[in-house]
């Protein structure tokens, strides 16, 4: 499962939504990346398509001060930028897409990688427009990014027109989580080592968190996200795929279906979350004004410029899995904008030994937590209990195994889209999501999202720089247990 080195066959990849912040921050970035390391052809293109009057020079210009700020090396960016071509299209009109459709049928035999890095709304008219042209035949894949639709319904539709153009095999619907390094290291983890699995259990783990926290506030994207939601945007997609990584059956390969269905069946197996549990089980909040990083921020609805939405910038879900293998053990779920770190992590916490031999004064004997920090900075760290070196008598100190992958390896990790981007013009859809995956997840969520409506109540306030609201703490302490605070 690690990258391969080797180059990847030429390609056309072309980036709907060029000029847009992911775009910019992240896919330009990363293709630059992979080219610099020399994965990437010289004959490939790379074409942006946005409505902006750009033509190949502005938006080379505007690539090129992204990549520089990203510390990106000046002969090397120059020659990525040879590759790279723009053209202004509007997905909604008919205008230059002879054009465009001429471009990219000039190279039959490249893979050719539509991504669709733009609003939702627009999958449909862009495949129907590159189905019209015939785009979609051959070595043709389509890059759905996330969300998929508000709910169940919209993203059933939006499916289903993708489907009219785009056989599943040639759909790439992304979750840039699963291209994480530490998320992929799970699954090295779990089905590569024997120590794990005897325990992998409800008979021996008490608890699952996984905590994904920003300390950036909606900033410029205020407006899309403010019709999602931090359920929408992190819980439905990224939060649950990472459930699904901790909480799914070996799978009998690595093969793509054989780690979706297994995915599938988790996801499937969620409990119920609606109206008559939904105030027990899950905790809604939206930030205010305070301080992130040493500065005073303003509030969501300040940065909103609209001082009534109800839309949630904090989650905190207390979820289960009704199988033979989870039944009974929680799985804390909490992620939000504003919060004191940017940190995201898988905690496992495993049960208390059944009985203690030590005495009191030893210390405390502390429950094995199995931590993976997926970032800022990725590492693994298990905590056990030693005894404290030296000659004042037994005792008990809590301390971690660590593995820092910077460390360990050297090297710094590839970002996410590196990996995914180049999986799928290798044509591996491992790590991305199927269909029924993503029905399946709006399934468990569209309920929830119904009982918050329903009900009619505020998301409740918390302080930026803080943990959200006390009630996501009190979710957790409810049950005796307490967020983990490891941050060594
Ligand atoms: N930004 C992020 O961190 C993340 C974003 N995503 C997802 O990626 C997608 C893009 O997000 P983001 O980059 O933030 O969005 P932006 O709003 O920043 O960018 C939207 C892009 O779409 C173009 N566009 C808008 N309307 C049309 C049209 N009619 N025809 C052609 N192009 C059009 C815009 O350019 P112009 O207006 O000139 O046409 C712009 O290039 C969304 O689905 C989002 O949910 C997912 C994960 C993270
Ligand atoms: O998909 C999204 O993810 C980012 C967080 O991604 P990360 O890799 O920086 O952790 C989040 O900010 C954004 O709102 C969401 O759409």
């Amino acid at each position: 499962m690690t990258a391969s080195p080797l180059p990847v066959d030429p390609f056309d990849l072309v980036i709907f939504g060029g000029t847009g912040d992911l775009a910019v921050r992240k896919l330009l970035p990363a293709l630059y990346h992979r080219y610099a390391d020399g994965q990437i052809p010289e004959t490939s293109r790379i074409i942006g398509i946005a409505r902006e009057g750009l033509d190949d020079d502005g938006y080379r210009a505007s690539t090129r001060k992204a990549l520089q700020e990203n510390g990106g090396d000046k002969s090397k960016i120059d020659a990525f930028l040879k590759l790279v071509h723009y053209r202004s299209l509007d997905a909604r009109k008919d205008d230059g897409w002879d054009d465009f459709a001429a471009l990219i049928g000039g190279q039959p035999d490249h893979v050719r990688v539509f991504y669709l890095s733009t609003s939702p709304e627009l999958f449909v008219d862009i495949c129907n427009r590159l189905g019209t042209y015939g785009l979609n035949k051959g070595k043709a894949r389509v890059v759905l990014e996330k969300p998929i639709g508000r709910d169940l319904k919209s993203a059933n539709q939006i499916n289903d027109a993708v489907g009219r153009v785009f056989d599943e095999s040639q759909t790439y619907r992304i979750d840039h989580y699963l291209g994480k390094e530490t998320v992929q290291n799970l699954l090295a983890l779990r089905f590569g080592n024997i120590l794990f699995e005897p325990l992998w259990n409800a008979e021996h783990i008490d608890h699952v968190q996984i905590t994904v926290a920003e300390t950036l506030g909606v900033g410029q994207r205020a407006g899309y996200y403010d019709h999602a939601g931090a359920l929408r945007d992190m819980v439905q997609n990224h939060l649950l795929q990472l459930l699904c990584m901790v909480a799914m059956e070996p799978p009998s390969s690595l093969s793509p279906d054989a780690v979706r269905d297994e995915k599938l069946k988790v996801l499937r197996s969620l409990k119920h979350i609606d109206e008559s549990n939904a105030s027990q089980l899950t905790v809604r909040g939206q930030y205010r004004a305070g301080a992130a990083e040493g500065q005073s921020v303003p509030g969501y609805l300040d940065e909103l410029k609209d001082h009534k939405s109800n839309t949630e910038t904090f989650v905190a879900v207390k979820a289960e899995i009704a199988n033979w293998r989870w039944a009974g053990v929680p799985f804390y779920l909490r992620t939000g904008k504003r919060l004191p770190e940017r940190v995201s992590e898988i905690v496992v916490v495993f049960k208390p030994v059944p009985h203690s031999i030590f005495d009191p004064s030893a210390g405390v004997l502390a429950q094995n937590r199995l931590v993976l920090r997926l970032q800022p900075d990725e590492n693994i760290k298990l905590w056990v209990t030693i005894k404290h070196p030296g000659p004042g008598g037994l005792r008990l100190r809590h301390v971690s195994l660590d593995m820092s992958f910077a460390e360990a390896f050297g090297v710094q990790q590839p970002d996410a889209y590196e990996r995914l981007i180049l999986d799928v013009v290798r044509g591996n859809p491992t790590l991305f999501m199927r269909r029924d995956e993503v029905e399946a997840a709006w399934h468990w969520a569209d309920p929830i999202l119904a009982a918050w409506a329903d009900s009619g109540e505020s998301p409740r306030p918390y302080t930026s720089g803080t943990w959200g609201p006390s009630a996501a703490v009190a979710l957790i302490e409810r049950d005796g247990r307490t967020w983990n605070e490891d941050s060594e």
